[in-house]
């Protein structure tokens, strides 16, 4: 049987690895700390980020970053964005050279501006055929209770990502494959930032229509950025695009507009983020992306909004009002 690595046993490389494991591989997941690894391997249980749930009995886990790594034919990467580089920096020399690495991680890094895929490659030095990105609508909670759902496996050569996409097919998770790693990326940034700002607009008392004016002109704003960038625009009406920001930005399972509704409430980032130990990604990325848009002559102001308020350089109310000021326009512009 294959064996997968999975690095980062969070919410999502934990239920990534039951996807894996569903599907007939055997993973080894790397835990940052001791003891979760150790629960794994007692209790087939991730006490911490999905307490209750029976692990498949074909996953282990170790703190061991070489015997993670040792003997896999595949790598998927599940750490935070922000921490990706550091990470990889002490994973890199015990990876295999010649495997494919499988990004999960949906965001854009601060300062450099690169997307996942980019991190990857400076810091290994692999060349695209051998980067990979999963992305779509897959709520970690969801996913580990089987319920059925589907991805995008995104890869510049095609057989790579046909490759991955066999090894991955679970009962109950169904992957697509693509070629536009660029568009799958920032739709998957994008839509934090835009579950942000649904997530104020739920949290200010404001209801479906609100929402679902920022959803679409979020969805716009995401276009317009990645195809600047070489995606292909019908990339963002798929799973990576449209359908994680529908997942995202209507679920209450969703860290980001969870993170958002607290913004809408009337607290501090530095208040919420105190509250929990998980990442809400598109707190850091609305800034990156922004930054992005910037570099490359996009107007964003979705993600200028949002980074405004997460950064508390305006509150919540002030955005508002300055977003229905802002001039009208064509839809299309
Ligand atoms: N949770 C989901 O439903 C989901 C779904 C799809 C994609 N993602 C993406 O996957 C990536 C990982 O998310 P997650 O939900 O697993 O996050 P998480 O916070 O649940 O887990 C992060 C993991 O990285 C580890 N880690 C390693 N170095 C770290 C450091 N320096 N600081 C903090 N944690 C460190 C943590 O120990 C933990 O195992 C994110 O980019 C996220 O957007 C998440
Ligand atoms: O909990 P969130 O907001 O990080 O969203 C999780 C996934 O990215 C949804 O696909």
């Amino acid at each position: 049987m294959s064996k997968v690595a999975v690095f980062g046993a969070g919410s999502w490389g934990t239920a990534f690895s039951v996807i894996l494991a569903d599907a007939g591989n055997d993973v080894t997941m790397w835990a940052r700390r001791e003891e979760v690894a150790a629960a794994i391997n007692d209790t087939h249980e991730n006490p911490d980020y999905h307490p209750g749930t029976e692990l498949p009995h074909n996953i282990s886990a170790t703190h061991d970053i070489e015997k993670a790594a040792y003997g896999a034919d595949l790598v998927v990467l599940a750490a935070p964005s922000q921490t990706l580089r550091k990470n990889l920096t002490d994973w890199a020399p015990f990876l295999p050279k010649d495997v494919p690495l499988v990004s999960l991680m949906k965001g854009v890094e601060l300062g450099t501006l690169e997307r996942m895929s980019e991190v990857i490659a400076h810091v290994t030095g692999a060349g695209p055929d051998r980067i990979a990105v999963v992305s779509g609508p897959n709520l970690s909670k969801e996913i580990i209770r089987r319920e059925p759902a589907a991805g995008v496996v995104a890869c510049a050569d095609e057989d790579v990502a046909k490759t991955i996409q066999a090894r991955v097919h679970s009962p109950a998770f169904r992957p697509y494959t693509s070629t536009d790693v660029v568009g799958c990326e920032i739709g998957g940034a994008y839509k934090n930032v835009v579950a942000i700002s649904t997530g104020m607009a739920a949290g200010m008392g404001f209801g479906d229509n609100t929402q679902a004016s920022l959803i679409t002109r979020g969805l716009a704003e995401t276009a317009r950025l990645a195809v600047q960038l070489g995606a292909n625009p019908m990339t963002l009406m798929g799973l990576a695009g449209l359908g994680d920001l529908a997942a995202t930005c209507s679920s209450p399972l969703s860290r980001n507009r969870t993170f958002g509704e607290k913004l809408g409430q009337g607290m501090t980032t530095a208040d919420i983020l105190a509250s929990s130990h998980q990442v809400a990604e598109g707190a850091k990325s609305s800034h990156s992306l922004r930054e992005l848009a910037a570099k490359v002559g996009v107007d964003v102001p979705l993600a200028q909004y949002v980074d405004d308020v997460v950064s508390g350089a305006k509150t919540v109310g002030e955005i508002l009002d300055e977003m229905l000021e802002r001039p009208t326009k064509a839809e299309t512009e």
